[in-house]
């Protein structure tokens, strides 16, 4: 039998091309498939910068400062402040954070530029004062398609205007020692890899880079392109082949325009990146920059130190949305609403059981492994409660619904009582066509039971 008749959709695929005829992507002996992650990469938020140059009402002072100390609050080390030059309301915060005492000695701003000489005056303008670290991170687009069509440049006509910034960069802040120095090739993954060598070789060479005062080069996935498995290969050939390697810290920026931007994170760090930017819960241009805390939380999860503090998930969560204005989806990792909760009846029965047991084995004292079927991690960890790992519709079953009556009320059912109770909640969900929360069940309960516990 043909059970695949149709030969072709009407979608117009023929219009595009996949990475290889786009970009030579040079061979790799790749190692990154045997490693494994076990700490946890310098995590980088810009959701000041690129997330906040996403957004159609970008951050006033007050939301910008209040991201601001939620990201110090919760541990990071190194923060994308803005883009000093694009706004007075983005230089006006940098000036504040060189002139208040608002940066921790141990935070680092990062602060970004064009490589347009009168741009990157401004920006070193903005930072002057500042008493901790600074990165001033330049960038200048490399891939093809950008060289030709948007700054019209040969491959050394760029080349040279990216020395000419790099050059002024040095001469208007290399003197102070609190400043560092970083690049990204804009739309790496679809640049000639030798070309990224080669820039990478010169820039570190003018910085002046050495282990104590590394340059950062950061290869972003500008517009995500390929599968995951192609950007860590990407990486790979980068980490192997770059000169003045321990001078440089291995930087990514993947976006999310495949839906893989984690995948390309995580198979990146594999590969040898030791930082990694992108926003919390992944605002950023079009589909998002990587998601940060997913990323972060993935590792705790797999029992690495993410070295973020995610105790109060839905606090980080409210500040997130008030300063982007933009709502969390329901089913986003880690923190959407509905991630810890079950309407199903043999997840609920799963749930229920992993819970008992899972009680039975703390009885004896200290932590135990968490390992409930269902819960990739413990809701409480986040500072969620359990309210919400149950829910009743009528696609629930017997264990789910005196779960939740037990835990609500500490009505215990026995078995005849669960099943025939789970008989008259079906009957009545299937009625309603709606969840059936924990009063209605404990009404209904009464009802059927004829008592109030
Ligand atoms: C991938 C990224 O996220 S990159 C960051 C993107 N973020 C932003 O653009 C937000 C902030 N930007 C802005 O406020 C403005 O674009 C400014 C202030 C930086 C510049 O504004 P304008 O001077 O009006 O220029 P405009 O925005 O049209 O930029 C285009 C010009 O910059 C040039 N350009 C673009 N990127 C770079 C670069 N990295 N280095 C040097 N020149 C660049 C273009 O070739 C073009 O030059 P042309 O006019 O000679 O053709
Ligand atoms: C220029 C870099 C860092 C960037 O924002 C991107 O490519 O998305």
């Amino acid at each position: 039998m043909d059970w695949n008749r149709q030969q072709h959709s009407t979608m117009p695929s023929h219009r595009y091309r996949d990475i290889f005829a786009k970009v030579p992507v040079a061979p790799v002996d790749r190692e990154w498939p045997d490693r494994r992650i076990t700490t946890a990469p310098l995590w980088v938020p810009v959701d000041l910068r690129d997330g906040n140059q996403a957004l159609a009402d970008p951050m006033d002072p007050e939301r910008k400062r209040r991201f601001f100390e939620l990201m110090v609050a919760i541990g990071y080390k190194e923060i994308e402040v803005g883009y000093p030059s694009a706004s007075q309301t983005d230089f006006d915060f940098v000036r504040l954070l060189a002139t208040g005492d608002l940066v921790p000695a141990d935070v680092t701003v990062v602060v970004f530029t064009p490589a347009r000489p009168e741009l990157i005056e401004r920006t070193v303008e903005s930072i002057a004062g500042m008493r901790g670290q600074v990165v001033i991170h330049m960038y200048a687009a490399t891939a093809p398609t950008w060289r030709d069509v948007v700054l019209r440049r040969t491959k050394d006509e760029l080349a040279s205007l990216i020395y000419a910034g790099a050059e002024d960069i040095l001469r208007l802040a290399g003197a102070q020692e609190n400043v560092r120095f970083q690049f990204s090739p804009e739309v790496f993954n679809l640049t000639e890899p030798d070309f990224v060598l080669e820039l990478s070789d010169q820039l570190t060479k003018r910085w002046d880079a050495t282990p104590e005062r590394p340059v950062i080069l950061n290869l972003p996935a500008t517009v995500e392109a390929a599968t995951p498995n192609v950007y860590a290969d990407q990486v790979e050939y980068m980490d192997k082949n770059l000169p003045r390697r321990d001078s440089v810290i291995l930087s990514v920026h993947p976006h999310n325009d495949r839906g893989t931007g984690i995948a390309c994170a995580e198979l990146a760090v594999l590969a040898g990146a030791q930082r990694v930017e992108g926003c919390i819960f992944g605002n950023g241009e079009r589909t998002g920059n990587v998601d940060i805390a997913t990323l972060a939380l993935n590792l705790h999860a797999q029992g690495v130190d993410p070295m973020i503090d995610f105790s109060d998930i839905d606090g980080i969560r409210e500040t997130v949305e008030y300063c982007t204005r933009m709502p969390i989806h329901p089913r986003h990792p880690y923190v959407g609403d509905l991630v810890y909760t079950a309407f199903s009846g043999t997840h609920q029965d799963a749930i229920r059981k992993g819970f008992a047991e899972h009680r039975r084995r703390s009885s004896s004292g200290g932590d135990v492994a968490w390992d409930v079927p269902y819960l990739a991690i413990d809701p409480a960890d986040l500072g969620r409660g359990y309210e919400a790992v149950v829910r009743v519709n009528s696609q629930s079953g017997k264990g789910g619904i005196a779960h939740v009556l037990e835990t609500t009320y500490g009505v215990r059912l026995s078995a005849h009582q669960e099943r025939e109770f789970a008989r008259h909640v079906q009957r009545r969900t299937d009625e309603t066509g709606r969840e059936a929360s924990a009063v209605e069940l404990k009404e209904l309960y009464e009802e059927v039971f004829g008592c109030s516990n």
